[in-house]
């Protein structure tokens, strides 16, 4: 049985058009429950059927916990195994978060626990850092705060620009999502007591996967 993805994005979908294209060709064995975003612009939603869109903005929920309780019914209306934010630019609220505790899945451009929160990529540069990378975490009402499920490490070069740097850590975000949703599908992933477990066993240390790109 496929399991189903319900994706939160905010904006471009690359990392919606990896897991699309990991479906499609059968490395994936999921569906997508539905594309819900803050954004109704945002391209995202374009990379799926109408009937799959969901969009509002949080002022025309009447404000941000509105606008919450109005996406968690849709969410739950689309009955998802998994709520994977991939570009999801709001903090979720923790009734949001109790609501699908321990299902929700995040890709964050940095090496959590260091960078939380935005402008990753620029902070790393500012720090001198010659590495850097992305993560795969559960969501909890801590921003980026979650354990730690999978990361994937880049090098940092000298000369590199935020630009340059944003492009070569999403070009390893998207194998490092997908290697971590085939973990999800097969439900070999959980959240417990404040850790990540694979095949029950908790995981101390994130998963290092190699970003076939570097
Ligand atoms: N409760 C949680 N919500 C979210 C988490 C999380 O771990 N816990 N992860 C994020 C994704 N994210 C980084 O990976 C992130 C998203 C949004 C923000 C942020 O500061 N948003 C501002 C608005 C920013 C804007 O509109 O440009 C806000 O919500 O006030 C930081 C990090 C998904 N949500
Ligand atoms: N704090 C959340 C955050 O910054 N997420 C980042 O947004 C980008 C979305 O790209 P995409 O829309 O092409 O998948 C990705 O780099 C993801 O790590």
């Amino acid at each position: 049985m496929a399991s189903r993805l319900a994706i939160l994005a905010s904006g471009r979908g690359s990392n919606l058009q990896a897991i699309l294209d990991a479906i499609a060709s059968g490395t994936l064995e999921a569906e997508i429950a539905g594309v819900f975003s803050d954004k109704p612009d945002a391209q995202a939603l374009l990379r799926v059927p109408e009937a799959l869109r969901w969009s509002r903005t949080p002022k025309s929920c009447g404000g941000r916990e509105a606008f919450d309780t109005v996406l968690a019914d849709a969410v739950a209306a689309s009955h998802p195994d998994w709520v994977v934010c991939v570009g999801y630019m709001r903090i979720l609220g923790e009734a949001f978060i109790r609501r699908f505790h321990g299902r929700i899945l995040n890709i964050h451009p940095s090496l959590l626990p260091k960078y939380k929160g935005l402008h990753t990529h620029q902070r790393a540069l500012q720090a001198g850092d010659t590495e850097h990378g992305a993560s795969v975490h559960f969501v909890t009402a801590e921003l980026d705060g979650g354990a730690v499920i999978a990361q994937a490490r880049i090098p940092v070069h000298a000369d590199d620009t935020v630009a340059d740097l944003a492009a070569r850590v999403l070009a390893c975000e998207h194998p490092l999502l997908l290697q971590v949703l085939q973990l999800a599908a097969a439900d070999r992933i959980a959240a417990c007591d404040g850790n990540a477990r694979l095949d029950g066993q908790p995981l101390f240390t994130p998963l290092s996967l190699q970003c076939p790109h570097c």
